[in-house]
């Protein structure tokens, strides 16, 4: 029945609070995400939904305090990496996982040359001195598009797009099993930001990496993604390929993301935002957290968290409507 390949990660229950003056937010709230080997995971969703505090929980660096990680299981490649000593954490996020951000200042450092920056990475994980670093950073540069010889500048000299290639390379320099991707071309205009993409399209394909994608951006979920995760306070309520998600959608707020894209047919046809907003992460609703601001909520939805219902051996969904009762009105939502 589990046709599943091999796991790269794999987060069970998860929950995570941040514990501020102004009350607990309940950033994570029992999340379920699965990443196969290989492949290219999206976990998209609304802002606040939970998605950096979930990547920052694989790495351990979760701001602590007020971030606290009060339940779960995470395993990289079956072993447990939650609670490793600090040693053993350092030597996975240098080694096995690296994590890309919005912002690529965030991991350069601006009074460092580019290629030292990349060949202390090298010279870190590899045991060959500082001029074969040197070789290797020439050869990622070139791979990220960028010329070697503007490796000797400072990262102020660089573009936003070029930075954020320059990080690329960095993350990709070790060698990770698994590369976290956090909003890496949101901070870049449109053109770079389909160049970057097209780059990492690439370089999965030519290292295998496995890579966790986050975005609240169903166009790069569709560009780049095999599987989907959507994300809503802190639950994963629809996992799912991309046919399942873009063309078999089940949950009323994965339909609502769908609705709030412009329609490309008719581009004159109204944007229909989702109503409502998130909800307080210090005051969910009980139940359901969608159930506010979903066009078919039902009694129990104000009253019990859905269990996963799964539409084939992979899609599920977490919604009342798919409740053995309701089952008979067959996917209430329908696209396509
Ligand atoms: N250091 C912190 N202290 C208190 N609350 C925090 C902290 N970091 C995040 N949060 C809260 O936790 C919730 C989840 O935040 P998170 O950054 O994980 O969301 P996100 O899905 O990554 O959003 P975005 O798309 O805006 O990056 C939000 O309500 C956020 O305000
Ligand atoms: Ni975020």
């Amino acid at each position: 029945m589990n046709t599943k390949s091999e796991l790269i990660l794999d987060i069970k229950n998860l929950k995570v609070e941040y514990r501020t003056d102004d009350g607990v937010v309940n950033a994570v709230n029992g999340l379920d995400l699965e990443i196969e080997k290989g492949q290219t995971h999206g976990l998209v969703g609304e802002t606040g939904a939970g998605k950096t505090t979930t990547a920052l929980s694989v790495l351990d660096l979760i701001q602590s305090p007020p971030g606290i990680i009060v339940d779960g299981k995470i395993k990289l490649e079956g072993k447990n990496i939650r609670g490793l000593k600090d040693k053993d954490m350092e030597s996975i996020r240098g080694n096995d996982v690296s994590m890309i951000f919005q912002d690529p200042m965030t991991s350069l450092n601006p009074v460092m040359t580019i290629e030292d920056q990349i060949a202390e990475v090298i010279e870190y994980h590899e045991s060959g001195g500082y001029k074969e670093a040197i070789e290797k950073t020439h050869e990622m540069l070139t791979m990220v598009g960028l010329p070697p010889r503007r490796g000797k500048e400072y990262p102020h000299q660089f573009s936003g797009g070029m930075k954020q290639r320059v990080v690329i390379a960095m993350a990709l320099a070790c060698r990770p099993k698994l590369l976290i991707a956090d909003e890496p071309t949101t901070a870049l205009d449109v053109t770079i930001q389909a160049q970057v993409l097209t780059l990492m399209k690439n370089l999965k394909n030519q290292y295998g990496t496995s890579m966790l994608m986050i975005t609240h951006d169903l166009g790069i979920v569709a560009e780049i993604c095999d599987k989907v995760s959507v994300i809503y306070a802190g639950h994963i309520i629809e996992h799912g390929d991309l046919v399942d998600i873009f063309d078999n959608t089940r949950h009323p707020y994965t339909e609502g993301l769908f609705n709030s894209l412009p329609n490309l047919q008719d581009r004159k046809a109204k944007l229909i935002p989702i109503k409502g907003l998130m909800p307080d992460p210090t005051d969910l609703p009980t139940g359901c957290p969608f159930h506010p601001r979903c066009d078919y909520a039902m009694d129990i939805c104000t009253k019990k968290y859905p269990e996963k219902r799964y539409r084939n051996d992979q899609h599920f969904v977490e919604c009342h409507l798919y409740d053995s009762d309701n089952i008979k009105r067959g996917g209430v939502i329908k696209r396509g």
